[in-house]
């Protein structure tokens, strides 16, 4: 007898039900080991490195989440739809207070508020029916990377993370033990506004003692990358001598020449490091080892304001399925975006993995030193000229005075591109003094004969009321 659809379809569903049989028990046992270890809820749904999937799956369970026309996840982030380092802190204990550059970017807190925040992070994250669990990598040369466990209760922010970290093999995976650093996202519970210390309900505080982080008060994702950079930004110079860059960085096909692309937040390291003809190490965060560069992500974060086909071929086709889209404007009944909607802000995000990236270099390293250091600044006052070519001098200079604008969104409360003086084009991660990365970059630059640039990414002639961009 011929099968009927109907058959078929048991058939089909009984197979699935049998594979997962064979795979769950496995993946269940280490979902609860880690959860009780951590100390979750025993009847929560805990879920270990889930599939793309399953994170969808959950995430459109999350209010306002959906998916695009092209399959991306678009989700919002809340109130908070940028970086708020008005809020971050370090925690002032012994064994890393003598190196911590303090003052405005790392503001301190005591030991006993730390506990607090983090008590709060873990009894909220213990409430809750589902719990996200990623462990991943930081760090693209094994000689380097750091072992990340990042525990949110937001499948979005679970699928952000598999994305922006570097997925570890299942061998790897197997064997991964206990991380180096842990992130606690309890995002969506606010702090206690009524501990020491605490100026609002946002609080991101970073312990190096402990090697975690705490999240409470915000849900902007941004958070959870640039957490694990400020952690690079102190444990590679100090434990490695390595020099943490806030740079894109991209490789010549023949010649196997590196560039380096350094830049505040949306001044153009993503779209100018996409480069067809050149294949992409990384758009964001770097290392510069005495073995070449390596990058820090498994993914990107790009822009997404009037990102279109045809000005950024690259990153438009890498927003499909995986991808997650954040804050962005869209046709509710067809669920195109509209890139140039600003409606809830204007640093609309995309996250994907970086092998979405035609050009991507995997793993996303060069054993080359760089041979081109661009400083990208985006001149709100139209003074700079649109290139000039820099002295070792010259680029210390422009490299501690950081000159450069503040994009519209980036950071909360900041409307309008904004003239700002950013150490090392990347002052907000920095944990350092910043002379220290700089007299390792002066060092490096001469020790492999770099050239050095300084690219106008903003308005040249006139500022940015009228100017030409
Ligand atoms: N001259 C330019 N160079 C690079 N990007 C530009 C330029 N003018 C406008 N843009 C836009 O500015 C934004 C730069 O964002 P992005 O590359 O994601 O920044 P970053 O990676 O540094 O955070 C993109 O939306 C891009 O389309
Ligand atoms: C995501 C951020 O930066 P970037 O644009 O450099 O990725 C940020 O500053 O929050």
């Amino acid at each position: 007898m011929a099968p009927t659809a109907i058959n078929l379809r048991k058939e089909y569903h009984q197979n699935i039900a049998e594979a997962s049989d064979k795979v769950l028990p496995h993946k269940i046992k280490k979902q609860n080991t880690i959860g009780a270890a951590l100390g979750l809820n025993p009847d929560a749904e805990v879920h270990y490195n889930a599939s793309v999937p399953i994170l969808y799956e959950d995430a459109l369970g999350e209010k306002g989440n959906l998916i695009s026309s092209t399959g991306a996840l678009v989700a919002f982030s809340g109130t908070k739809t940028g970086r708020s380092p008005k809020d971050k802190r370090i925690v002032d204990e012994p064994s890393s207070s003598e190196h911590i550059w303090w003052g405005p970017v790392n503001k301190k807190v005591d030991e006993n508020t730390w506990q607090i925040s983090k008590n709060r992070a873990i009894d909220y994250l213990r409430t809750r029916e589902k719990v996200y669990i990623i462990d991943a990598f930081a760090g693209w040369d094994p000689r380097y990377r750091i072992k990340v466990r990042v525990v949110c209760a937001r499948a979005y922010h679970a699928l952000f993370m598999k994305n922006m970290l570097i997925k570890p093999t299942p061998a790897e995976l197997e064997t991964f033990g206990e991380p180096d650093f842990t992130i606690w996202n309890a995002g969506q519970f606010p702090a206690n506004v009524a501990t020491k210390g605490m100026t609002s309900s946002t609080s991101v505080e970073i312990n190096f003692k402990e090697m975690e982080m705490v999240i409470l008060g915000t849900e902007y994702a941004g958070e959870m990358k640039k957490g694990i950079f400020t952690v690079m930004f102190y444990l590679m110079p100090i434990k490695y001598k390595v020099l943490t860059l806030h740079s894109s960085c991209n490789q010549g096909v023949e010649k196997g020449d590196v560039t380096l692309f350094f830049g505040l937040s949306g001044t153009g390291k993503t779209t100018l490091s996409a480069d067809p003809h050149r294949k992409l190490i990384g758009d964001d965060e770097h290392c510069w080892s005495d073995h070449g560069v390596f990058n820090i992500e498994g993914g990107c974060y790009a822009k997404c304001l009037d990102l279109s086909a045809e000005r950024e071929p690259e990153i438009f086709g890498a927003i499909r399925f995986g991808s997650v889209l954040e804050n962005v404007v869209f046709n509710p009944y067809t669920r195109d975006i509209d890139y140039e909607g600003k409606d809830i802000t204007e640093n609309t995000r995309c996250a994907y993995p970086i092998q979405y990236i035609p050009s991507a270099k995997i793993p996303c390293l060069a054993d080359t030193h760089p041979s081109n250091i661009i400083l990208l600044t985006c001149d709100a006052s139209g003074v700079l000229p649109p290139v000039s070519k820099l002295t070792n001098a010259q680029v210390m200079y422009h490299f501690i005075s950081g000159y450069t604008s503040k994009m519209a969104g980036t950071e909360v409360g900041v409307t309008e591109p904004e003239a700002t003086f950013s150490s090392c084009y990347g002052q907000p991660f920095l944990v350092l003094h910043p002379m220290k990365y700089a007299q390792q970059l002066s060092d490096k630059m001469t020790e492999h004969k770099s050239s050095a640039w300084l690219l106008n990414t903003g308005w040249t002639g006139q500022s940015v009321a009228k100017g030409e961009c």
